[in-house]
């Protein structure tokens, strides 16, 4: 048996921080570090049920997809004026440039915020200046992923693609979060229907704590050009060759899993065998301020975890990132090859 590693090579561990990278599953709102929650419900008068940031870091001990959902939509409360979704968003790129994301395609909630009275266009305001400054001075480009929320019918993600409207250029395309189990696909077949009409592209979380059965249907009801997490695919063999063949994108969040306790253990985790299955596999980090750490934090854990893991896998995952991000084929090129040359030397094959 192989010993199992607990601090990856250092040239590995260096290479997992230098190579340019994007992140495509990646909550906006999940984003928001306990202090800038504290320092927004001051700046927005008010009251949080947590007497000070340490006790409200405390309670991110999740049991489930639903216990963390709680306290996320709890979070985003704070969130009121431009200039606080400007400032989270500002922060997850400075965050996101230190880890050599060269590309991030966000997704943003904004059910969470309308229900609140927050008007659409105060959201995609401040997070499309956010969008423009890091590209000017961080040099990481991005797009915008609205979500429905999958608890909510079907009617209310049809008002929010109203609401959406006057901004649709300002958005690349549409996803699904939220409860998953009891809330298939299929339920959204028709809003997402529209959406395509629209011309935006379609990703949906599914095969998280769902089952192999609601990424079928986000591949056929709702037409989803990658899957979010999509790890329970590994109990359909059937399901798994569809992906492979068609290589459709599979966007894991090693770290979010373990929280969520979708796997006991990082140990445990089917990262190696979801990419040794031929699967187009990425990381990424979901919620980053509540599961423990940014994209590289997601890299480094499975590496220190996972013996099996080596160079050529570092280099797969980040190509597969870049190859399954929507960015045009030209940005893509140039980043493909920034990646070759940090990896100049390395067997990659
Ligand atoms: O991991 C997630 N799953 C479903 N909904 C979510 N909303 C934020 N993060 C998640
Ligand atoms: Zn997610």
């Amino acid at each position: 048996m192989t010993p199992s590693r607990t601090v990856p090579p250092p040239h590995l561990a260096t290479l997992l921080q230098a190579m340019p990278k994007a992140e495509l599953h990646l909550h906006i709102e999940g984003t928001l570090e306990p202090e800038l929650i504290f320092a927004l419900a001051r700046r927005n008068g008010l009251g949080l049920p947590y007497p000070d940031i340490d006790s409200l870091r405390r309670a991110y001990a999740f049991q489930d997809l639903q216990s963390f959902l709680d306290l996320y939509y709890a979070g985003a409360a704070v969130l009121q004026r431009e200039e606080d979704f400007y400032h989270m968003a500002m922060a997850y790129f400075r965050r996101a440039a230190a880890d050599n994301v060269v590309h991030a395609e966000i997704f943003f909630d904004p059910q969470t915020h309308t229900v609140r009275g927050v008007e659409f266009g105060t959201v995609i305001a401040g997070l499309d200046r956010a969008r423009r400054d890091a590209r000017d001075t961080l040099g990481v480009s991005s797009e915008l992923i609205m979500c429905f929320l999958r608890h909510l019918p079907q009617e209310s993600a049809f008002e929010t693609l109203a609401a959406a409207l006057p901004y649709r250029d300002r958005i690349l395309g549409v996803g699904l979060d939220s409860g998953e189990v009891g809330n298939p696909p299929e339920k959204f077949t028709e809003v997402f229907r529209r959406c395509r009409e629209l011309g935006w592209r379609t990703v949906a979380h599914a095969g998280e704590e769902g089952p192999a059965s609601y990424i079928w249907s986000a591949l056929r009801d709702l037409k989803a050009e990658r899957i979010d997490h999509g790890v329970r695919c590994l109990d359909d063999p059937r399901l798994v060759a569809h992906l492979a063949e068609h290589r459709i994108p599979l966007t894991v969040c090693p770290l979010s899993n373990v929280m969520l306790k979708v796997y006991p253990s990082m140990e445990r985790h089917t990262l190696a065998r979801l990419l040794e299955a031929g699967l187009c596999v990425t990381v990424n980090s979901d919620d980053p301020a509540y599961f423990g750490g940014y994209v590289n934090r997601n890299y480094l854990a499975c590496f220190e975890a996972l013996p099996e893991l080596g160079a050529r896998d570092a280099y797969r995952l980040a190509r597969n990132s870049l190859d399954a991000s929507f960015a045009p084929e030209t940005d893509k090129q140039a980043w493909r090859r920034r990646l070759d040359k940090a990896f100049d030397g390395i067997p990659t094959g």
